[in-house]
């Protein structure tokens, strides 16, 4: 049986040390950093997030501002918010929770934050700067995923990493993550041919395509690892369930190592997101990041 890689306990472990953090910021710099969220619309589920980030941004010491906003709301309106979340110097990062509504154009918004201030990573600045291999912004769900993929394998050096999915969000920043790390990748998506038979190469399976229980134990190299990006909402039984893109009962059977859902790559992104803040913070302020 593999390995569980506890990711709740490596969030924990992570936020505790951004806590000490924010703290010698405080002691030492008389500053607090500060994250604004926006949430435009009643998506359930967005609002569930949002307000885990809100409580966690606060458990670890910093500033927390929410900005909900009705579903209808012109993208004029959030436009003019973000550029005054740019101009607000409390506030080091701004989060515009996704997905906007559909009269809202997500990229004009994504791309009217401060970079500086893109603690999601999505800013295209920050996208250049990440496959150029230049100090940037990283998005959350990718540095956590990588992080936690290096918990358990130590280098990841010369392995065959195989990416299920090739958003923005998830899919492109993770492959460049893994290059960096020196894995050989390969981004499968939708229209891959023989999609078992590329997931079987992989030593490392990232899966993120948002498909419940897509990926199946005899989809995989035996020992390898497997991260699950995937967050999907199922019935099962008459009774509502969260299940990851991982079919888990089959490849907890094959697998080396793997994270489950929840409890695996989804309290990393949270964490990562806090990291970022202080990190944006730290250079808005010139001053050395604290050891995290
Ligand atoms: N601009 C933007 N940035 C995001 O980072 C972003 C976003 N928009 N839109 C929505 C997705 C989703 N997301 C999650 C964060 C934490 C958990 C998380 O903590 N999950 C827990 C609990 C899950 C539960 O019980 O509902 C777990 O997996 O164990 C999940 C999902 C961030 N997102």
């Amino acid at each position: 049986m593999a390995k569980v890689i506890d990711g709740k306990a490596f969030a924990e472990g992570l936020r505790g040390r951004i806590a000490k953090a924010v703290d010698s910021l405080k002691s030492q710099h008389g500053f607090t950093p500060g994250l604004a969220v926006v949430l435009v619309g009643e998506d359930p589920a967005s609002k569930v997030y949002v307000a885990n980030k809100a409580k966690q941004t606060v458990e670890v010491g910093m500033n927390s501002w929410e900005h909900k906003l009705p579903a209808e709301t012109s993208e004029k309106d959030v436009l003019a918010l973000v550029e005054k979340l740019n101009n607000d110097p409390a506030v080091h990062g701004i989060l515009v929770q996704l997905p906007l509504p559909k009269h809202i154009d997500s990229m004009k918004v994504l791309t009217a934050i401060s970079p500086a201030k893109d603690v999601d990573g999505f800013h295209v600045v920050n996208v250049g700067k990440l496959s150029t291999g230049q100090d940037s912004l990283v998005p959350c769900t990718p540095v956590g995923s990588v992080m936690l993929a290096k918990d358990v394998l130590g280098s990841l050096d010369g392995l065959e990493a195989v990416v299920i999915g090739r958003s923005n969000i998830v899919g492109k920043p993770v492959a460049q993550l893994l290059l960096a790390e020196n894995c050989t990748v390969t981004i499968a998506h939708s229209k891959t041919k023989d999609l078992p038979g590329v997931v079987r190469r992989a030593d490392l399976v990232i899966a993120a395509v948002g498909r419940p229980e897509m990926v199946k134990g005899d989809w995989l190299k035996p020992g390898a690892t497997v991260i699950d990006v995937g967050i999907n909402r199922i019935e099962r039984d008459g009774k509502g369930k969260l299940v990851g893109d991982c079919d888990y009962a089959s490849c907890e059977k094959v697998a080396g190592a793997i994270t489950p859902v929840p409890g695996g790559v989804g309290p990393m992104t949270i964490a990562c997101l806090l990291y970022n803040t202080v990190k944006a913070a730290c250079a808005a302020r010139g001053i050395e990041q604290p050891a995290m």
